[in-house]
């Protein structure tokens, strides 16, 4: 099933001559539970690209629909529910309160959602991501990739179908990284989310399922991952 539809996106910042052209026609569609490496050189338009996808920010043309629903039919309000209800981010700074816990963290999202926590599955996730020992933790006394697993924990916390990760390695040293990428793709196998990432990694890339390369603003290639049977 097609989860997420974009036609023509095109995103100008600024105007006139100082006008950068970050996307120029970008159209894509991304699968239910698919796992979305994005990739390209810097300035090539990814995080405006994840952005537009998020709802963070609005094309300048073109369109983006999202379980059938085209973002631009949502105002402010009912765009920051839509998100909140469907779409878990995560980004390089793991954007962590200092003043709660590794728990309190997690919860955040649920809570702003006046939903009941699923505590069950939100054992689940904690015990999957290997922070049962630091849930009650300060950010300050973790490590940078317990952290990360932190904000992937909250980040998934509200079910959302969608999760978007914006360099989510970028400040991990490798060994690390390979272990929150790894965690990352067992979420995705175990609850089904889709998700979208960004990196600069081509390792990293190479777990996805489809890897999608931007250049200047542009798709220009969008392969399978090689041995891929699906
Ligand atoms: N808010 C903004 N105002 C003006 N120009 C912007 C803005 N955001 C991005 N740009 C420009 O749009 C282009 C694409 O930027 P974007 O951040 O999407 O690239 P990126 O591929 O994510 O780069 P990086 O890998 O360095 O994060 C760049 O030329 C950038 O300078």
């Amino acid at each position: 099933m097609i989860i997420v539809k974009t036609t023509a996106v095109k995103k100008i910042f600024g105007e006139g001559e100082t006008a950068v052209q970050a996307l120029r026609g970008i159209s894509l569609t991304i699968n239910d539970g698919e796992f979305i490496a994005i990739v390209g050189t810097s300035g090539s338009g990814k995080s405006t690209l994840l952005h537009i996808l998020g709802g963070l920010d609005y094309p300048t043309s073109g369109k983006v629909v999202i379980y059938g629903k085209n973002l631009a039919d949502l105002n402010d309000e009912e765009l920051t529910i839509f998100r909140r209800r469907n779409i878990g981010f995560v980004f390089q700074k793991f954007n962590l309160v200092p003043m709660l816990t590794a728990w309190e963290n997690i919860i955040i999202p649920v809570r702003l959602d006046s939903r009941v926590v699923d505590t069950a599955y939100l054992e689940r996730i904690v015990q999957l991501l290997g922070l049962e020992e630091k849930k009650h933790e300060f950010p300050n006394n973790l490590s940078g990739g317990q952290q990360q697993r932190v904000a992937i924990a909250r980040a998934l916390a509200t079910k959302p179908a969608i999760i978007l990760a914006d360099e989510p390695t970028g400040n991990l040293d490798s060994k690390t990284s390979q272990e929150v990428l790894s965690l990352l793709r067992k979420t995705n196998q175990e609850f089904g989310q889709t998700i979208v990432m960004i990196t600069h990694n081509e390792e990293a890339a190479q777990l996805a399922d489809r890897i999608l390369r931007l250049e200047d603003g542009q798709l220009v290639s969008e392969r399978l991952k090689e041995n891929d049977s699906k």
